[in-house]
């Protein structure tokens, strides 16, 4: 069927090549392309699509479903990616497996970067290879059903025995279940598990060990090991998310991770080069996450910018044809800032992705000097980030009305995968709070004398304000952020202290200040995704694809400036918020002839959008049709229930 001739004219607007936008948000003409390429080749092989759609599957259908594909996936890996590129990997992942989790999900994203991190040479040589050839499949349990967020709290525990050098893991309490994991519940043979080092009855806090909890050929849990799934969630319910616990389970000593802690034969202690080297996991996760999330995010744009392209209702000036809802300038409000930060978190996601393997490479030299600073900026990015990509999608889906709440849209399980990154990795608030401590300590740094001290992400915490010329551009509303930050952060600082000048716990007083400080994260986490927006901007060559991203770039300062207005009220006037807001609606205007070229630009393809609104070829109708009547209830056209239920019901009525 050919395209729709909205869709058409939609694309002949654009004013840049798609592809060269594509170079950009990508990072390069070459990963683009392998993207492309990966994506074609993909879509000649018949056993990845799905067998049926997803969203009319149980969770069983689901987890098979995933399990067919992973088998097939094996066969062709070697030749559709370059294995040693994780780029190309997660994209192939994205591509066959969507996005409702899988099998081998934390087998990729946790457990092989546990082991990179965390293991000596001697243990990779061990189990790295055979993670990578997955010949094993692993999970990370950390979080138990009692404790996810306070991990000096974990139960589990690991305890030497000298005498077999041995470890002991057991799980004490019901609480101490671990919780949570991925493809812990049916799939994963190993697991990297979080547990308390105990020797000699002292407790040295949670360590990683290499566990496996089931046996390699029957594939049944081992002697000691209670393992299961947890049952259906929000969403990912393609993933076996699971429980685990011990009982007296031994392990030999060289299975705990030992990189960076040690125990030695003799039962002695080596300590690790940082407190924290042991939350490395998380801090990769979480450095991946703005990247994620900024293609959550577009995914749920394509479908809705699409739709609204050639979905028509209501009149503007012409009464001879309705008009497609994405003239609207209200639809347009609401959809087209998403846009931009999708753009924005993915720029971000590719700088922090960067700093973490940058990270990864000095902490295995010995340095770990930059720890501190990539958890302070991944725990507010991963909070910020994730709580604007629920808000766009949902954004999203009522831009695409009634049709968006049918899961024909998809945007539905995007949402709720998505929102999911607001809990996992870290609760947002807490995380909020745990980059909060790092700013209150840049400000005592300035109360100090030590500003020159201040990385560059915080220079700006020490600087006076000047005067907001607005018509200069970005760089100006950079300028209203970082006042908005710098006031803030201070501000609740100074609450803090007062509080606890007063006599309060440092607790008590960080706990009455949180709601200041958590603002405090934002508005600088927030700042500094301008702030990358701005410069990758600054750095694009092509000029047709610089100057919409500028154009894109006003859509964004403008709506967030807007967005923080109670924050910057003491700075400008209310004339120039008019201008604002004024330029804010004229950069709609401007980017509205390429907002399908914009989404277009993020190559999602149909496969793994499984959206029939979303469509690349926007026949969305005839093919909303043919979604529905392929429900498993429109198979028959009378329903055993209502044989069994409704018609005696209505008979008996009836007399
Ligand atoms: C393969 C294809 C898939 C496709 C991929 C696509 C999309 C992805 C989709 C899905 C992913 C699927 C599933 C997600 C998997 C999810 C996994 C998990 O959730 S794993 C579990 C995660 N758990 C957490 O994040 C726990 C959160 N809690 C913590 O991190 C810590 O407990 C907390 C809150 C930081 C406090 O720690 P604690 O040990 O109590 O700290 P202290 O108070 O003792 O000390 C605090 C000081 O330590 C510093 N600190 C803390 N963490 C770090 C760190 N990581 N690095 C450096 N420093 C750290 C902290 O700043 C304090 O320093 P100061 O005292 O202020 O100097
Ligand atoms: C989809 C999904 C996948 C997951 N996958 C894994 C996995 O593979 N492996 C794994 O180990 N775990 C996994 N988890 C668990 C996840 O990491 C934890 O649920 C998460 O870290 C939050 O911890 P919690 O559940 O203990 O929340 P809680 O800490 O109980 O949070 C409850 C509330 O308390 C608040 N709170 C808690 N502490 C503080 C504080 N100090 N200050 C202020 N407020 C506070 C929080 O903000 C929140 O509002 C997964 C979770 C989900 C949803």
């Amino acid at each position: 069927m050919s395209e729709n001739p909205d869709l058409t004219n939609e694309r002949a607007s654009g004013t840049f090549e798609t592809n060269a936008m594509a170079a950009v948000i990508y990072g390069s003409e070459k990963f683009a392309q392998r993207r492309r390429e990966i994506t074609e080749a993909i879509s000649k092989i018949p056993e990845f699509q799905d067998s049926h759609p997803l969203v009319f599957m149980s969770r069983e259908e689901k987890i098979s479903e995933a399990c067919r594909k992973l088998a097939v996936l094996s066969n062709y890996w070697n030749s559709l990616i370059d294995t040693s590129d994780e780029e190309e990997a997660l994209h192939l992942y994205r591509e066959v497996l969507g996005l409702e989790g899988h099998p081998l999900a934390l087998h990729e994203t946790m457990f092989i970067p546990s082991l990179i991190a965390q293991a000596s040479d001697e243990q990779q040589e061990k189990w790295l290879g055979r993670a990578q050839r997955r010949e094993i499949i692993g999970c990370y349990a950390q979080t138990e059903m009692g404790h996810g967020t306070n991990l000096r709290a974990l139960e589990t525990t690991a305890t030497f025995d000298i005498s077999t050098r041995e470890f002991i893991l057991n799980s004490p309490t019901i609480t101490s279940l671990k919780w949570w994991p991925g493809a812990l519940g049916k799939s994963a043979n190993w697991s990297i598990v979080i547990a308390n080092l105990i020797i000699k009855e002292h407790n040295y806090g949670p360590h990683p060990f290499m566990v496996q909890l089931r046996d390699e050929k029957s594939h049944e849990p081992l002697p000691g090991i209670t393992v299961g799934d947890i049952g259906p969630k929000m969403a990912f319910n393609g993933a076996d998310n699971g429980f685990l616990g011990f009982k007296n389970y031994r392990i030999p000593r060289e299975n705990m991770l030992m990189r960076h802690s040690k125990v030695t034969s003799d039962g002695s202690y080596i300590k690790p080069p940082h407190a924290k080297i042991g939350y490395s996991s998380m801090v990769k996760v979480r450095s991946r996450m703005a990247m994620d999330q900024g293609l959550f995010l577009a995914s749920a744009l394509v479908i809705a910018v699409r739709y609204s392209a050639v979905r028509r209702q209501g009149y503007l000036e012409d009464k001879s044809r309705e008009v497609k809802v994405l003239d609207y300038q209200t639809q347009q409000h609401r959809l087209f800032p998403s846009i931009a930060r999708a753009y924005a978190f993915i720029f971000c996601g590719f700088e922090t992705i960067r700093l973490y393997d940058q990270l990864l490479i000095d902490v295995q030299n010995g340095n770990t000097s930059g720890m501190a600073d990539l958890h302070a900026l991944t725990s507010g990015l991963k909070s910020v980030v994730t709580y604007q990509t629920g808000e766009g999608i949902e954004q999203a889906r009522m831009a695409c009305g009634g049709h968006g709440y049918s899961m024909a849209s998809y945007i539905s399980e995007i949402y709720g995968v998505a929102i999911g990154g607001c809990t996992y990795e870290g609760e947002n608030m807490v995380m909020l709070l745990q980059l909060a401590r790092y700013l209150v300590k840049s400000i005592e740094m300035i109360q100090n004398g030590k500003s020159r001290e201040l990385g560059p992400m915080v220079a700006y915490l020490a600087e006076n304000e000047s005067e907001i010329d607005l018509n200069l551009g970005p760089n100006e509303y950079l300028k209203v952020f970082e006042y908005a930050a710098r006031n803030q952060t201070w501000r609740a600082t100074e609450k803090f202290q007062k509080l606890r000048n007063s006599g309060m716990s440092n607790e008590e007083a960080w706990n009455q200040a949180s709601v200041e400080l958590t603002r405090a994260s934002r508005l600088h986490t927030r700042l500094y995704i301008m702030s990358t927006f701005i410069n990758h901007v600054g750095s694009i060559v092509d000029q047709k694809v610089k100057g919409v991203l500028i154009d894109l770039l006003n859509v964004h300062v403008t709506y967030e400036v807007m967005d923080i207005g109670i924050y910057v009220q003491g700075l400008l006037s209310s004339n120039q918020m008019d201008l604002i807001r004024n330029q804010l609606y004229v950069s709609l205007e401007t980017i509205r002839p390429n907002a399908v070229s914009l989404v277009d630009s993020f190559q999602i393809s149909d496969m793994q959008l499984r959206s029939v609104l979303g469509r690349r070829d926007g026949n969305v109708y005839e093919n909303l049709f043919k979604w529905a009547k392929s429900s498993p209830l429109n198979k028959t056209d009378v329903l055993p229930s209502v044989t069994q239920y409704l018609k005696p019901m209505m008979e008996k009525s009836k007399l």
